[in-house]
């Protein structure tokens, strides 16, 4: 009987979305003896766990072994080194939010690396970054995916990319693309009832693993940004950046320069009536306020910012972190194709790169 084929993961990031990840792939692995999969290399910031000689890493085993290790994490060109020296097919899974880690994606690829990755960073940095990802996956044949960039686990990127593939022309894509951002609003100005304050539901929101590891990434809407950018290159259009369109700020510009998102998190209570206000002006009016962006493809408008709604309003009526998605398109005419369900959350983010990593394995 032949040998089952190996190929070897890399892991960089075991944060909240890193965890869950892992225990899917342990799983994953339990449950699919071929090709087989060997967990050859796990780092964070500042520990990692690989072996010259690439002996598996137990996947149950691998968080307590890499809390012990003394070894250093590898640059990203001596991991592609040490990745593409071992003469299997590799791909690496990037958890974090590192803008570094992502710079180097295209390295990565042109050495036959395939990528599986929540982090926005690539798809949302410069326009040259995202044209150097996709030729070099086009040169080499590695594969790249990033469905939890948008919507976490949600299939926001693998439907619109059905769309555009199979000849639908996108008008516009519009909604609530921020699990902390729907947290937020949906428990400080709530359809009913008081709500919370604004200081504590932010608090509340990165207990709950919904926030980017700094909460201000969240805050001054640039999260938003990143989703609407990856989306907007998705459906054609040429967004040179994510701060190349209007995008509203939730920062208090007194503590733009606060050193660290813990100082931010202690000051921010100081700041509630300014939240508290921007409220009490919607309920004046009998709405609800909300954040939310949009793409209108042919004016080649992207725009993300506060907006205020009936109660009745589906935007209005989310729940907990749900994102909703509406694709107005061609062939689905006035009523638009909608996804809807939690925007964050370790599970369900890790949930997206895990079927992600399914999709790689099936075309290696
Ligand atoms: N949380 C969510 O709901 C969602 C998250 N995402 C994305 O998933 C990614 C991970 O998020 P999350 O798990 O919540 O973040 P965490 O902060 O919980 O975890 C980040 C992990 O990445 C590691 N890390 C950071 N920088 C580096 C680096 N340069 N090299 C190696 N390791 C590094 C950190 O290590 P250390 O602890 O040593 O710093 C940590 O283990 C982010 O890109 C986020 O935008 C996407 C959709 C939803
Ligand atoms: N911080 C992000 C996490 C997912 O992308 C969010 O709240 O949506
Ligand atoms: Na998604």
């Amino acid at each position: 009987m032949a040998a089952a084929r190996q190929i070897y993961i890399a892991i960089i990031g075991a944060g909240g979305v890193g965890k869950c990840f892992l225990s899917q792939l342990s799983q994953l692995a339990r449950h699919r003896p071929n090709p087989k999969l060997v967990l050859s290399y796990i780092s964070t910031s500042k520990k990692a766990v690989y072996s010259s000689d690439y002996s598996p890493i137990s996947f149950d085993s691998a968080l307590s072994t890499l809390a012990s290790s003394s070894q250093a994490p590898l640059e990203p060109l001596k991991l592609a080194e040490f990745l593409s020296a071992s003469g299997s097919k590799a791909i690496l899974v990037d958890n974090t939010s590192s803008q570094d880690v992502a710079e180097a994606y295209p390295l990565f690829l042109s050495r036959g690396i395939s990528i599986v990755t929540p982090n926005k960073k690539a798809f949302s940095g410069s326009y040259k970054l995202w044209q150097d990802i996709f030729s070099a996956s086009e040169q080499s044949g590695a594969l790249v995916y990033h469905e939890s960039s948008v919507g976490a686990g949600l299939p926001v990127i693998s439907t619109l990319k059905d769309l555009v593939h199979t000849g639908d022309e996108v008008t516009k894509i519009e909604g609530v693309f921020s699990g902390t951002m729907s947290f937020l609003f949906n428990s400080f100005a709530p359809t009913s009832g008081s709500g919370g304050k604004w200081s504590a539901e932010v608090k509340k929101a990165k207990e709950l693993g919904y926030t980017e590891p700094d909460p201000r990434d969240d805050l001054n809407g640039l999260d938003v940004a990143r989703k609407l950018t990856i989306l907007a290159r998705l459906a054609g259009l040429r967004v040179e950046s994510p701060t190349s369109f209007p995008v509203k700020s939730l920062i208090p510009k007194e503590l733009e320069s606060v050193a660290s998102g813990d100082e931010f998190l202690e000051k921010l209570p100081e700041f509630d009536d300014r939240m508290e206000e921007t409220k009490v002006a919607a309920e004046r009016e009998g709405k609800v306020v909300r954040f939310v962006g949009s793409i209108d493809v042919a004016t080649n408008q992207v725009k993300v910012g506060i907006e205020w709604f009936d109660r009745s309003h589906p935007i209005a009526s989310l729940k907990g972190s749900d994102n909703i998605i509406s694709f107005y398109t061609k062939r689905y005419g006035s009523n638009p194709l909608i996804i809807q369900g939690a925007g964050a959350g370790g599970e369900v983010t890790a949930m997206g790169v895990t079927s992600d990593l399914l999709k790689v394995l099936a075309q290696l």
